[in-house]
């Protein structure tokens, strides 16, 4: 399926964006390993989520929804999962598989983590290693890629372990095999990472020691209790409306509901620094989560050099960034983005390929990409299966001087269920085909 995007429009109108996706996967990870019932209103039934839901359907979790958004999970405890009967497919999910290889890594069972293509492709050794000096029997293919083959272990130990790169993955990853640890897992980052696997246990009742960027979790019985709560709209959904608003000339689009946590707000700090008119307004607290409605009015944009410690919390609004330097005046620099080169595709890439393809001057970093503002032609966007970079480069359209086509672009379903109806509906001239 393709995006089909013709040029010029304008962007204005108030929209929602679907839930939250990190929230949302440990919502039903957590909720799974409770002791009751709990409900989620806002849960985003994106393919990504949905195969997380349906891998504790396959260890036994009565889990009903999505149904608008609304799950129910009836939890088993934290010693009740039961072995699955093939291996779990995790889909395009690196959260999805990275997060359940430490929840299932101090099982009573074994099970055998698969993905698509995509995921297949990712580095996995940055939660294999650490497992393994828990105590973890965890096998990989070739490259340390998935499949990941998990074997039953007596007894899992906590480790303190000082993470090689800013990854929440990673830490939520051990947070979550510490549950199943003797004794204490502790993890330091090296810069702050989105923090919602820390917020949701202490809601479930298994609160953290947190001492600067040291994080601590004590292993033992103590059961997590179930809890209800709403999940927020996800920034980085909203993201894209955000930078189209901005980039399309005229107009002014409010955004509401959207979780505004500060370790995800890096891309209202970029924006803003280029110049981009943006107001939190109604601000909330939301289960476990600030929120607010986000305001937004085309703006002159100018390039920047991206400050290195906003990098982790903007880290996947990098293809929209991108999108947003192009319409810039001037250059953008972004650098200490190395982890964009192992996300659903190698980002840089992506990003430097579609840029040029639409006539726009850029250089790809190792680690980064400088961008100089320029006008987008038409073209062909290649989005290698990639949900973000479809999304972002149908946004180049607005500004562009010919229809835009982006290729393969059926992964938007992952995170945004409904993005080109939506766009659609505040002035994207967007067709999927
Ligand atoms: O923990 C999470 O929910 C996520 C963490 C980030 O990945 P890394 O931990 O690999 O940086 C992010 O890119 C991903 O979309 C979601
Ligand atoms: C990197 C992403 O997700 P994941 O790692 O869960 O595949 C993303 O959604 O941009």
């Amino acid at each position: 399926m393709d995006f089909h995007v013709s040029p010029g429009g304008r962007i204005a109108g108030r929209c929602r964006v679907p839930g939250d996706k990190s929230i949302s996967h440990r919502a039903v990870m957590l909720a799974a390993l409770a002791e009751g019932e709990s409900r989620f209103t806002g849960f985003l039934a994106g393919a990504d989520t949905l195969a997380t839901a349906a891998a504790f359907r396959a260890m036994g979790v009565r889990i009903d929804g999505a149904h608008d958004g609304q799950v129910t999970v009836q939890g088993v405890g934290l010693h009740g999962l039961r072995a699955p009967s093939g291996p779990l497919d995790m889909g395009n999910a690196g959260t999805g598989m990275r997060l359940l290889a430490g929840l299932l890594a101090g099982q009573r069972f074994g099970v055998t983590l698969i993905g698509d293509e995509s995921l297949s492709r990712r580095p996995m050794r940055r939660v294999i290693a650490p497992l393994r000096q828990m105590g973890a029997d965890i096998g990989a293919a070739e490259g340390d890629t998935p499949p990941l083959v998990l074997r039953p272990v007596a007894q899992l130990r906590g480790i303190d372990y000082a993470l090689p790169m800013a990854s929440a993955q990673v830490k939520s990853c051990l947070l979550l095999a510490g549950l199943y640890a003797q004794g204490r897992t502790c993890v330091t980052e090296p810069a702050p990472t989105r923090d919602h696997t820390e917020r949701m246990l202490a809601a479930f009742g298994r609160p953290l020691q947190r001492d600067g960027a040291r994080v601590c979790i004590d292993g033992g019985d103590t059961p997590l209790r179930a809890t209800s709560f709403a999940i927020p709209g996800d920034i980085s959904s909203a993201a894209f409306p955000l930078v189209a608003a901005l980039i399309a000339g005229q107009g002014e689009l409010l955004i509401e509901n959207v979780g505004i946590n500060p370790t995800r707000t890096g891309i209202l700090d970029i924006l803003r620094a280029m110049g981009g008119d943006i107001d939190l307004l109604n601000l909330r607290e939301a289960g476990t989560e600030p929120v607010a409605d986000i305001r937004v009015r085309a703006s002159r944009l100018r390039g920047i050099a991206v400050p290195t410690e906003w990098v982790p919390l903007a880290i996947d609004e990098f293809p929209a960034i991108a999108v947003a330097a192009a319409c810039a005046q001037g250059e953008t620099l972004i650098t200490g983005a190395e982890e964009l080169r192992v996300k659903e595709s190698d980002r840089i890439a992506a990003i430097a390929n579609g840029l040029t393809a639409l006539g726009i001057a850029v250089e790809a970093l190792p680690d980064g990409l400088r961008i100089q503002g320029g006008q987008f032609h038409g073209g062909v966007v290649e989005s290698h299966g990639d949900h973000r970079i479809a999304m972002a480069f149908s946004l180049a359209a607005l500004r562009a001087e010919a229809p835009v086509q982006i290729r393969d672009c059926v992964n938007v379903g992952t995170s945004f269920p409904g993005y080109v109806e939506l766009m659609r509906g505040l002035g994207l001239a967007i067709e999927a085909a």
